[in-house]
């Protein structure tokens, strides 16, 4: 502020005081910062407060601050300075103003009473404790956040579920990077179970409590949209409860200016709803009118909807978590992103941070590397924390510090888990047990009735599709007070349930598939059969139960009755347990639990079930006429058939499957496979006699897989990995086995991280299998480097015709290589270079070269750099070479000279069916030019 114009604080008062009076809020702030500064006294803020209406509050501040002169005047608009969240209307008007405070009033302290930021600070502190820890074995023991939140592969997607790159850092998460749809509202966080999304969630709610995570979200709701199944039909909240009840209450509000405040800038809110697959969709909803006004009451679920299709403070941000399969309309969603789990160097710091001595560390390292199944499963956290922590746990009960068997099952994970639990009923005094005479069964048989109780717990739940249970129900299985620390359990915090401490949930959903798969084994009662019931409930398609879902976010429900396996993956998991549970490799344990006979009647009837079940499958499935042969196209559903069978370990239902499977190529794309899968594939084709070929494009396979895969390579005609996170580690086991084998017709590798080192190893492959006649290697880090070496094992193989090196960087060097090899090459017949940094010079050297070639049929050289330099040789190419049917130059630099050539060379070749040359520099105007050569593409 100028100090020579006097007064002018006084003057903007006067001369704006009709703004003041209307948009002035948050009056206490502004009473106690000038009474605390001595600017008014006791009486002056009594005045004011006695007065009735808040426009006259205003009028009486401002005649009492500009009768004690310019300096109150001024600090009156420091206030609103200061405290900009409360004052946020007024913060255009003081630039407008030009308001800037003078360096004496800087001096003064201005506290921050108002109850926006009151609350934010609230939110902010409680935020920071709800989220400092990380769920840890039992309810003692907890770990910092810090301490072992690890970073993870995080992947953008587009609409369509194209890759986008990956996430670098978590305030990009929220940022304007990757959105796909500016008006949709909605961050969409998909993944596996225990791929780490809800620790996601919590690591943002901690980074904002601390204000460190980059966002102008002044308020953060957090929701668990379990919670929201257990509300009853007939309940009725408002927005504000279901705001300030599940998250806090602001304190010193009398006016709501808080809840006001929301309702104003919504886009000052962010809400996470974490588990959006975990809503159970049996309220009926459907005839009750959909919630718009924010003072109305509603069912909490109509209330979820209302926020998330925006009907509800529109606006506001929202971050949104389930399991992969469930479709949300695109309009509402922002922007996608996928969690794809630990890769090796996630892998590694985790193992850091869970192993504090270094000899633990290598002893884990070493084991780990020298199991890829193990990694696979690592990379999902869930599974990766639970063999972390056994191993601990198991070290300092019983001297044992290895990692289990190297075939090891999720159902062995889930064991381990719950022996650790149950040792602790044991184990109260360790020193005594450290012995190596270490034996599960025992532990188990001595848990046995806490196990049955939590297990019939854990199956009711599931038949109710429930995830929280209440203390009633928890006594009702036989659980008493001293089985609830054993780990199993954990109370569900008072704010999420409906404010009562009595409900309780289990540690993870995974743990309660597992204990509800233990209730069928363990049942002495009901018919052998009804362990089947979860199988049942699987194959069945499934009704759209809750048409308010699917009217508002859900997608249509004609996708969901097509996709009818992927929202239950819950009761996958149990079918998957129970598998693992009946198999053989359990029959010493389950015998000291479940009388032998009852045992082997279950396990007959689940292999009658299956092996049926896989017949009918195989067999329901639609064969399409491909090059290769008879196609198949299986389902989601095939490959919990296939983590099913692994589980069992049963070689004779393996062999059925991999018999059953008539077609020569069968396509798992898109079928949601990840590394720790591979094993589960892996059993099945080792029991298959004949070649096959495997399309896995579009999973997360990565490096562990292809490891896993080993031993199929030898029969595997088709090999295709696009878009599946391998690096040159899985091109090296790849070049080793398809060398070996020679089998290899087809290769894809579309879309991973293969480097020049990978390139050449492909090469190798290229030359060394005889029947390869396709390799799709676009959209890797091949640089001229690996370009030369691939454009020469091409131009040695004989069998080869197709080959895709799309989005590389291979230039006008790599161009130069291409260009020998296609020289008089006996059979290459499409060939991709397209989007490879090559300029008119490397278009040359490729044009001349092809005039010597009379089997190429299609070449791509769109989105390079080509320029009119290269149009005369490329015209020349036209005019002598009678083989080539299409010539796609979209996307590079031809001006309409460049074109003219195209042209004009066209008219002495009948055979070329089209040359496209969209998207490059002419006017339309200039394009009309060329109307007669309908052979030349424009659009
Ligand atoms: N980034 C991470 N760093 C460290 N540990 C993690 C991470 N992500 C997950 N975990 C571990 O895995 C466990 C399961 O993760 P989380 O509950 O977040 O999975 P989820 O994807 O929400 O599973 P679900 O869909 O089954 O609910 C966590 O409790 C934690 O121990």
């Amino acid at each position: 502020m100028d100090q020579r114009e006097e007064a002018r604080c006084r003057k903007i008062l006067t001369h704006h005081r009709e703004l003041l009076v209307s948009s002035l809020r948050s009056i206490q702030c502004i009473l106690d910062n000038l009474l605390a500064c001595g600017f008014l006294c006791e009486e002056d803020v009594e005045i004011v407060q006695q007065t009735v209406t808040k426009t006259d509050q205003v009028r009486t501040i401002l005649e009492l601050v500009q009768c004690k002169g310019e300096e109150a005047c001024e600090y009156f608009l420091f206030i609103i300075y200061k405290v900009c969240d409360a004052y946020i209307d007024l913060q255009p008007w003081l630039k407008e103003i030009n308001f800037n405070p003078s360096s004496d009033i800087m001096l003064m302290t201005v506290v921050n009473t108002d109850p926006i930021s009151r609350y934010s600070a609230k939110l902010r502190h409680e935020m920071s404790r709800d989220t400092c820890f990380i769920m840890s074995y039992g309810q003692q023991e907890e770990t910092r956040l810090e301490e072992l939140y690890t970073d993870s592969l995080m992947e953008l997607l587009n609409e369509c579920n194209e890759s986008l790159g990956f996430v670098e850092s978590l305030d990009q998460l929220l940022g304007d990077h990757a959105v796909f749809n500016p008006q949709g509202e909605i961050i969409y966080v998909m993944g596996d179970a225990g791929v780490g999304k809800s620790i996601l969630l919590q690591k943002l709610q901690n980074l904002w409590s601390k204000k460190e995570l980059q966002t102008d979200a002044i308020f953060f709701f957090k929701f668990r949209c379990r919670m929201f199944s257990i509300f009853k039909e007939t309940e009725q909240i408002s927005l504000r409860e279901l705001l300030f009840k599940y998250n806090c209450h602001p304190d010193l509000d009398p006016d709501n200016e808080v809840f006001e405040y929301i309702l104003r800038f919504p886009e000052k809110v962010l809400f996470t709803f974490d588990g959006y697959d975990e809503i159970q969709d049996n309220l009926d909803l459907t005839n009750v009118p959909e919630v718009v006004s924010p003072e109305d009451k509603a069912h909490p679920l109509q209330l979820l909807i209302s926020l998330l299709s925006g009907k509800l403070l529109k606006n506001s941000q929202k971050m949104l978590t389930a399991r992969k399969g469930i479709e949300l309309q695109s309009r509402v969603i922002r922007k996608k992103v996928i969690l794809r789990g630990f890769s090796p160097t996630h892998l590694k710091s985790y193992i850091n941070l869970n192993f504090k001595e270094q000899e633990h560390r290598n002893k884990v390292s070493v084991q780990l590397d020298a199991s890829p199944h193990l990694c696979g499963l690592c990379s999902t956290p869930l599974f990766c924390w639970i063999l972390f922590k056994s191993f601990s746990y198991l070290h300092t009960v019983h001297d044992l510090f290895h990692l289990p068997d190297s075939c090891i099952t999720l159902t062995d994970i889930f064991l381990l888990l719950s022996e650790v639990f149950f040792s602790r009923l044991t184990s109260s005094a360790p020193s005594l047990l450290k012995k190596s005479s270490w034996c599960a069964s025992e532990t188990f048989k001595a848990g046995l009735a806490s196990l049955a109780a939590f297990a019939k717990l854990a199956l009711q739940g599931m038949e109710r599709g429930s995830f929280i249970c209440n203390q009633e129900e928890i006594a009702a299985c036989g659980l008493r007070e001293e089985d609830l620390p054993l780990g199993f359990l954990r109370p569900v915090s008072d704010c999420e349930a409906n404010g009562s401490p009595a409900n309780f949930e289990f540690l993870h959903i995974t743990l309660q598939s597992f204990l509800a798969a233990f209730a069928l084994v363990l049942d002495e009662q009901a018919a052998a059969d009804s362990i089947l019931k979860f199988f049942t409930e699987c194959s069945r398609k499934r009704e759209p139960s809750c048409l308010l879902f699917k009217l508002c976010i859900t997608g249509s429900s004609k996708q969901s009755q097509e996709k009818p396996f992927e929202t239950n993956d819950h009761l996958q998991f149990t079918n998957l347990f129970l598998c693992g549970l009946l198999s053989k490799a359990h029959t010493g344990l389950m015998e000291h639990l479940v009388s032998p006979r009852l045992l082997k009647k279950k396990r007959a009837v689940l292999k009658s079930y299956l092996s049926t079940g896989v017949k009918f499958h195989l067999r329901g499935l639609p064969h399409y006429k491909v090059d290769e042969g008879k196609k198949i196209h299986v389902m989601p559903n095939f490959l919990w058939m296939l983590r099913c069978i692994f589980e069992t370990g049963n070689k004779h239902i393996a062999q059925m499957t991999a018999k059953g499977i008539t077609a020569s190529l069968i396509k798992l794309g898109y079928c949601n496979i990840y590394s720790g899968d591979c094993a589960a594939l892996n059993f099945v084709l080792q029991h298959r006699q004949r070649l096959l070929g495997v399309d896995m494009d579009n999973n997360n396979i990565s490096d562990y897989g292809v490891k896993q895969l080993r031993p199929s390579f030898c029969k595997i005609t088709v090999v295709r990995l696009c878009v599946n996170q391998l690096s040159d580690s899985s091109i090296e086991v790849l070049a080793e086995e398809l060398c070996k084998h020679k089998v290899v017709e087809v290769l894809g590798l579309y879309n991973n991280h293969i480097t020049d080192v990978g390139a050449k190893l492909v090469a190798q492959i290229i030359e060394e299998c005889p029947k390869l006649r396709v390799v799709k290697i676009g959209k890797n880090k091949i640089t001229s480097v690996g370009g030369r070496y691939l454009a020469s094992a091409i131009q040695k193989s004989s069998s080869i015709f197709d080959v895709g090196m799309w989005g590389n960087s291979i230039g006008d060097e790599g161009a130069e290589a291409f260009a020998e090899a296609l020289r008089n090459h006996p059979k290459l017949t499409n060939l991709s270079l397209s989007a490879n940094g090559i300029t008119s010079k490397g278009g040359k050297l490729l044009s001349e070269a092809l005039k010597e070639n009379s089997t190429l049929r299609i070449f791509w050289l769109v989105q390079n750099e080509l320029t009119d330099d290269a149009a005369p040789h490329f015209a020349e190419l036209v005019k002598v070479n009678t083989g080539l049917t299409h010539l796609w130059l979209i996307n590079n630099q031809f001006s309409v000279h460049g074109i003219k050539h195209l042209a004009e060379a066209l008219t002495h070749n009948s055979a070329l069916k089209e040359i496209c040359v969209k998207g490059n520099q002419l006017s339309e105007e200039e394009e009309k030019e060329f109307m007669a050569e309908k052979r030349l593409l424009f659009h």
